[in-house]
């Protein structure tokens, strides 16, 4: 059978000789770039494999119309051009290649920092237009300023790693960064409030989720130093672009150096206008190595897919052996649940995820269903990149323990998980179980006895006991026209701390008006 195999951004020729020089499989390798959505979509169907860099956007119309597709393969990190959801779906596997650029994303980053710094590109472009301008471009040193650094992944401690060398303080924030890791690498740690108020150059490394898009926003500009510079070599949209217009407009914001927009190609924004602003057109994985290493790896996942199903780099696709799945797949969806409300209890980073299986699940194997589990903790942080396959293994990079524990001794019922996050300063738990005939329930959220169906939207406010709380929950939520479907209202004593646990009907956006109530001191919304 022949594999055909369209590759559809510019790749790296020396990085598919892997694929060029194979002998076992019947290739059919066709490079097609520039191709419009349309013009995909019409082709798309006569391939096995799609391999792309940033540019083609996958969407679910190209997935829908991709009847013989197998394989995605994005020759680098961001997957935010593919539909996941929709490749998942119709069962066809995502790879990616996390490790090939690293070194070429830090050291771009480390360069717009240093040309941010030294106005580098105009002074070169005032030289070019015949102007000798030494007094314009008076810059700024490096050296014991503070660079902050959101996203503390893997580009994000490279980019650390250098500043250092560069005799720079490094303040970092990352969901998973613990005292502990933040020691070994020599950097300060707090939230991005912590980072935004004492940092010099900021410069974000998140990927770009609904978690991170526009985190750095007005509000956060707003309580950053003066005259502090902005650099995003990672994804447009972690930074809102009007927002930072704004503060370079107001001098709050002495420059900014950016790789990525919104909207690429970015020709012709508003942000290229102001002279505080370099820019480059996405060149943060653009070398000779990282191109060859990234087509390199997604060309050897290709190879191992059709020869031995298996990939190393997967992004999506859970898989379950066949025998476990009639015993332990009804629990799949509600470990996944549990772990991903539980994630939504802290903010700190994870140090230890304890998972209890009680009653007859005890007697399976369960480490699939501890996969799903911890996917769905870290999901919460890491998006749609982290899948079955990888979830121990991210776990495992991000320093995090996972223990499972087993009890066939049923207790309150005939079986139950219980999912536990231990942080440095917390511990947060909940419990979930099946009953029959009524499927998924929570029962337990720290410890508040509760009866949760696991679904749809869902808010959680830890208030105050106190008269009236609940009732100002209601009145709030119908000023916004937000409906309540069910309330559970749970207490640890008198006056003391409280949960009230909606579902509500349409997901909520924006919870600052629950926030700003004095008894309300958490409020997590959650689409499950
Ligand atoms: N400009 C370019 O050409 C390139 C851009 N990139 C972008 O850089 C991103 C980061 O790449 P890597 O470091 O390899 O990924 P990574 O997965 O190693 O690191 C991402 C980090 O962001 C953290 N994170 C997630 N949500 C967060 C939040 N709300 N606040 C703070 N941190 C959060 C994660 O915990 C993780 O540690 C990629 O997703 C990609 O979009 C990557 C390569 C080249
Ligand atoms: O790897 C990434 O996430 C990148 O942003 C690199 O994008 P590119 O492959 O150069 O279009």
């Amino acid at each position: 059978m022949t594999i055909n195999i369209l590759i559809s951004d510019p790749l790296s020729e020396d990085g598919i000789y892997p694929l060029r020089q194979e002998k076992e499989l019947d290739l059919n390798i066709v490079s097609n770039t520039g191709l419009s959505p349309a013009e995909l979509k019409g082709i798309i169907k006569d391939f096995d494999v799609l391999l792309v860099r940033s540019q083609t956007k996958v969407t679910r119309e190209i997935i829908e119309a991709a009847d013989n597709l197998k394989l995605i393969g994005r020759a680098g990190v961001g997957v935010d051009n593919i539909d996941l959801e929709a490749a998942t779906e119709k069962g066809i596997i995502v790879v990616n290649a996390p490790d090939g650029n690293t070194n070429s994303a830090a050291e771009h980053t480390t360069a717009m920092i240093m040309a941010l710094a030294r106005h580098i590109p105009h002074a070169h472009m005032s030289l070019q237009e015949g102007r000798w301008d030494r007094k314009k471009f008076v810059g700024v040193e490096l050296k014991n300023k503070t660079l902050g650094v959101v996203g503390f992944g893997r580009i994000g401690q490279e980019v650390a790693h250098r500043a250092k060398g560069n005799r720079m303080n490094v303040i970092a924030y990352d969901p998973f960064l613990t005292a502990e890791k933040a020691e070994k690498a020599g950097v300060a740690y707090g939230s991005v409030e912590d980072v935004a108020k004492v940092a010099d150059f900021i410069t974000v490394h998140t990927p770009l989720l609904d978690s991170t898009r526009h985190m750095i926003n007005e509000d956060i500009f707003k309580i950053m130093k003066d005259d502090v510079r902005i650099i995003n070599c990672a994804r447009g949209g972690i930074i809102d672009e009007d927002a930072l217009y704004a503060a370079i407009e107001s001098g709050k914001v002495a420059g900014a150096a950016l790789d990525v927009m919104e909207e690429e190609p970015f020709v012709g924004h508003k942000l290229l206008d102001l002279p505080q602003v370099i820019a480059t057109p996405h060149l943060g994985a653009s070398t000779i190595e990282a191109q060859e290493s990234v087509a390199v790896d997604v060309s050897n996942d290709i190879l191992s897919y059709f020869k031995f199903g298996s990939v190393l780099n997967p992004v999506n696709m859970p898989s379950v052996p066949k025998d476990m799945v009639a015993k332990v797949e009804p629990f799949f969806d509600l470990g996944y649940k549990i772990g991903n409300l539980v994630s939504h209890l802290t903010d700190e980073a994870i140090n230890e995820i304890n998972i209890y299986y009680s009653g007859d699940l005890a007697n399976f194997d369960v480490r699939p269903l501890t996969n799903n589990t911890v996917k769905g903790i870290l999901t919460r942080n890491l998006g749609n990149h982290v899948n079955n396959v990888n979830a121990r293994y991210l776990a495992e990079r991000n320093d995090i323990k996972v223990n499972e524990h087993k009890s066939t001794r049923a207790k309150a019922f005939l079986n139950s998980i219980t999912v536990e996050l231990v942080t440095d300063h917390t511990t947060h738990k909940i419990k979930g179980t099946l009953l029959a005939g009524l499927g998924a329930r929570i029962v337990q959220v720290n410890d508040y006895v509760v009866d949760i169906v696991p679904d749809g939207h869902i808010l959680m406010i830890r208030h105050t006991d106190k008269p009236g709380a609940i009732g100002l929950v209601g009145t709030l939520l119908a000023d916004q026209n937000i409906n309540i479907a069910t309330m559970q209202v749970g207490r640890t004593s008198e006056g003391g701390d409280a949960i009230m646990v909606l579902s509500v009907d349409y997901a909520v956006e924006n919870v600052d008006f629950l926030k700003q109530q004095k008894n309300i001191f958490d409020v997590k919304a959650i689409n499950l």
